[in-house]
């Protein structure tokens, strides 16, 4: 088992909003004990008490970190976001102070798809005002509006992991499908990419939004991309709340240009079970509200759990970065019979080769070094000598744009 600089039961993992068990199985197999485990989100005092003194964090999607909330974590190490979307840390910041950002990049991309093609069936059908109805002692027996997918067109926008796997699925049902991309993609099975999304609006008698959220995906849509709709076509959204303008939704919803919605996640979502959803789309009987469980699956939840735990774990001991969103990407062998130095700095020129003047000087010898930059950070790996690694460490620290430096034995 790796040697830390910290004794591994003094470094605390700081695990939030009920990340699965597997999480902690993984990183207790690795020697981590020190883990505060929270079912839910913190409020924020509590999450700046918490934090503080964390060299881990794992979260999901609705504990924000903030460039202020990082900033009090004055030991924090790594992040790992136990979910696809990462936009709930403020990734520049966090690379800006030295920390590495993991998550799991397809890990629920199978349970989203899963979900939204069940969504588009039951929508098809005109089911959700059904059911309502009968819950409220009704009868809809009428085939009006219901529709079979089969030979219906899914325009799908934003043709990444989860974009693909439904398009596959969709057309396993009979559907066409087409896409928006801003990025040229290879369209599986016979999906077509269009590259007007006015062109795929006009098209497609089912839209699913698969963007991620960026300043580009913001408010992307709106009152004009709705009136752009095929009338009484169906809209789905599992990514972002903040890709639709909510209100223009609902006003579309309830002028009768759409047939029905799906929704799973919104500009503002409670931050705890016990707190009230409020949503203009609240009483539609032809939109399916869902809470953010798009990837809630214990399928999903288990391996990312395993995923994102190990992520962490390996960067501890080893020191490895491999699928870091914001951060240089280093592969490492395992070290043995040296000692392994880490060192982040500010990628500014020439810092290589004080580290490596200032060892000549001091007579350490150096195995092996790895480089790897980013724009703004830079990250070195050096192996030397056990004996010399303390040495070797007071020479980092020293060294001028210096963000962070750690040894491991
Ligand atoms: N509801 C839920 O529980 C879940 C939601 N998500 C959300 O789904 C998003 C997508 O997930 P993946 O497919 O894994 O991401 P991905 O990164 O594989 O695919 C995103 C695609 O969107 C495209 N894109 C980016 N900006 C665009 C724009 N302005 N217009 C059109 N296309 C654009 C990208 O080129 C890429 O092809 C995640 O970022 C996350 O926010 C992910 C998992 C679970
Ligand atoms: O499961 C969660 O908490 C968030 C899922 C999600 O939105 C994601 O993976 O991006």
């Amino acid at each position: 088992m790796a040697k830390h600089s910290l004794d591994k039961d003094k470094i605390k993992i700081l695990l939030l909003e009920g990340v699965h068990q597997t999480a902690v199985d993984v990183l207790e197999r690795a020697g981590y004990t020190n883990i505060e485990y929270h079912k839910a989100s913190l409020p924020e005092d509590e999450l700046l008490k918490s934090i503080k003194d964390a060299h881990f964090v794992g979260l999901r999607s609705r504990t924000q970190l903030t460039a202020d909330v990082l900033n009090h974590a004055e030991k924090l190490v790594a992040i790992g976001c136990f979910c696809i979307g990462t936009n709930q840390v403020d990734i520049a910041a966090a690379e800006k102070l030295g920390v590495p950002v993991f998550n799991a990049p397809f890990s629920n991309t199978r349970s989203v798809a899963e979900l939204v093609l069940g969504e588009i069936i039951m929508l098809m059908r005109g089911i959700p005002q059904r059911n309502a109805h009968a819950h409220r002692g009704g009868w809809l027996k009428s085939a009006a509006g219901s529709y079979e997918v089969r030979g219906k067109t899914l325009g799908v926008i934003g043709y990444g992991h989860i974009g693909t796997q439904l398009g596959i699925l969709a057309e396993t049902l009979g559907m066409k499908v087409v896409f928006f991309d801003i990025e040229d993609k290879l369209p599986l099975g016979n999906a077509s990419q269009i590259h007007s999304l006015e062109a795929l609006l006009n098209e497609a008698d089912v839209i699913s939004l698969h963007v991620p959220e960026t300043p580009q995906t913001k408010d992307m849509f709106g009152a004009t991309e709705f009136a752009q709709m095929r009338e009484k076509s169906i809209f789905i959204n599992a990514s972002r709340g903040t890709v639709v303008d909510i209100e223009a939704l609902s006003e579309a919803l309830k002028s009768g240009h759409l047939a029905g919605a799906a929704i799973d996640v919104f500009p503002v979502e409670p931050k705890s079970n016990d707190d009230e959803f409020v949503s203009p789309l609240r009483g539609l009987d032809n939109v399916i509200l869902t809470p953010h469980i798009g990837g809630s699956t214990a399928e999903a939840q288990e391996n990312i759990g395993i995923e994102v735990a190990g992520k962490l774990a390996k960067y501890s001991d080893n020191g490895s970065t491999v699928s870091a969103v914001n951060f240089p990407e280093v592969t490492l062998p395992q070290h043995k019979g040296t000692s392994r130095l880490l060192h982040i700095h500010h990628n500014r020129p020439g810092v290589l080769i004080k580290i490596n003047q200032a060892f000549s000087e001091k007579g350490i010898n150096i195995a092996a070094q790895y480089l790897q930059t980013t724009a703004d950070i830079g990250y070195v790996v050096m192996e030397v000598d056990s004996n010399q690694a303390e040495q070797a460490l007071g020479e980092l620290k020293a060294i001028d744009g210096t963000i962070r430096t750690r040894v491991l034995f």
